[in-house]
């Protein structure tokens, strides 16, 4: 087992998030790649600052320069943003032979070009998963997943601060300045909101996607970008009656003679699935000419997501540093020697609420009966609805949904009921999947 160690930079919102994964899931990680994650050195603005992460034992700096240029680090990470000083430390990581993790779209749509190219040169990876729809793998999902496929357009919501405002306003009363404090607050928010409310974050993503996606050189100054600061909450009404949603929506897609990179606002009909991704959630739509139309859905911003994907990426460099195939594929993604022996539980051990259908005899106290009986395994019902059977004059239809009860004893007491006579035995059960 090899140390593999980590230089960040930043400490923030996803450096924070990022430190917290790597300290709360590291056994996790290891099952899964069979080497060890240590952070050996972190560059900070204040090194008194209160933190609600742990850096004891971690080596604290002002100076970043350290970080890239530190002999024991094997992947630099770059969660400080900006282009500028950004950029200059990671052309410094990459010639000091460092492999790069950043969550940085702003740097990889305006540079990314020449960052490639040098570490191309210096025999680095550079991954930004993190970068495009935060934790949402869209950049393993396309550059991997669909592979086989010649794009042919592709289309998402791509910048969760905007989505959310949006989300927001629809509802009575909210306040556009308002909604954005709570955005920034969540840790949504660029450190300039103007890139999230002018659409510029999203075209540095769309241009990212596009690039992937079709194979071309990262072009940000050809997208179209519009954001949403023009749309009102009037706008978003009248859109409702009309049967659409005003959703700020990237799109790009192969032209006669190119390609057509835009990021606008847009109405969407409202039966549309992307229309009913709402928050601070993302999607984004796919479209390969041999798999047809596929559709990414998930967080777009914030600590934990954003770090889930910096993380995958820490995960992916290392993968990629071993010669032996059973450590860079896992045939069942953890190392096989890893692989737990606890035991998948029956059925009738999980807990469920349940929808019940059955007949009754229409005589008084039947219902009494079945809710004492209920209530004597400890199961109560949250719905319920009554209608006249239409085979049998002489019974009613009961529907039911229950609480959640472990199925074990949801089976004895729908046994108990039968036998009361009351419940036909022809009684439906289904299980209700809550998985909001
Ligand atoms: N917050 C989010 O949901 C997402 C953010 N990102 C990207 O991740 C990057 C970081 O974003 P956040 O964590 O949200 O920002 P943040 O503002 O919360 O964190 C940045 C941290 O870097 C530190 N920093 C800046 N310059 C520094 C320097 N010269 N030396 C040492 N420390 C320095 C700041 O003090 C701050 O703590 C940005 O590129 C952003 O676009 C990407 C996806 C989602
Ligand atoms: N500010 C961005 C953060 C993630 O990329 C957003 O709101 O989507
Ligand atoms: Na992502």
């Amino acid at each position: 087992m090899k140390t593999f160690k980590i230089g960040l930079l930043g400490l923030g919102t996803v450096g924070g998030g990022t430190l917290n994964i790597l300290q709360t899931t590291l056994t996790e990680i290891k099952r899964r790649i069979g080497h060890n994650i240590e952070v050996r050195i972190i560059a900070v603005r204040d090194l008194n600052r209160a933190r609600s992460v742990d850096v004891s034992g971690i080596q604290m700096t002002t100076n970043p320069e350290e970080v890239v240029s530190h002999p024991d680090v094997d992947i630099v990470v770059e969660l400080i943003g900006g282009t500028s000083y950004a950029k200059d430390l990671l052309i410094t990581a990459i010639n000091n032979g460092k492999h790069v993790v950043t969550a940085n779209k702003a740097l990889i749509a305006e540079y990314g070009n020449e960052l490639f190219a040098l570490a191309n040169q210096n025999n680095v990876i550079v991954n930004y998963e993190a970068a495009v729809a935060g934790g949402i793998p869209i950049i393993k999902a396309v550059r991997e997943g669909l592979a086989a496929n010649k794009i042919e357009w592709l289309a998402g919501i791509i910048n969760g601060t905007g989505n959310y405002i949006l989300t927001e306003m629809a509802k009575p009363g909210a306040d556009f300045e308002q909604v954005l404090k709570t955005a920034q607050a969540l840790g949504y928010a660029e450190a300039d909101p103007t890139f999230d409310v002018e659409g510029i974050d999203a075209a540095h993503k769309l241009t990212i996607l596009a690039s992937i996606g079709f194979g071309i050189e990262l072009q940000f100054n050809k997208t179209y970008t519009e954001g949403i600061s023009k749309i009102t909450a009037q706008d978003i009404q009248f859109a409702k009656q009309l049967g659409f949603k005003i959703k700020h929506l990237g799109i790009a897609n192969r032209t006669a003679s190119g390609y057509s990179l835009r990021v606008h606002p847009a109405l969407v009909a409202q039966d549309v699935l992307i229309a009913n991704v709402d928050g601070v959630m993302n999607a984004v739509m796919v479209k390969g000419d041999h798999v047809g139309p596929t559709m990414y859905y998930g967080p777009g911003a914030g600590a934990g997501p954003t770090a889930s994907a910096v993380v995958a990426d820490i995960i992916d460099i290392i993968r990629a540093q071993s010669q032996n195939i059973e450590d860079r594929v896992p045939g069942l993604g953890f190392k096989a020697e890893q692989l737990a022996q606890a035991p998948v539980e029956a059925i009738d051990q999980i807990c469920s609420r349940y929808y019940l259908r059955c007949s009754v005899n229409d005589q008084a106290g039947a219902l009494a009966q079945i809710s004492a009986k209920l209530a004597d395994f400890q199961i109560s019902v949250d719905q319920l609805h009554q209608e006249p059977s239409l085979e049998d004059s002489e019974a009613v239809t009961l529907v039911m949904i229950t609480d959640k009860v472990q199925e074990s004893v949801l089976n004895q007491a729908l046994l108990a009921l039968t036998s009361l006579g009351v419940v036909d035995s022809e009684l439906q059960r289904i299980r209700v999947a809550d998985l909001g």
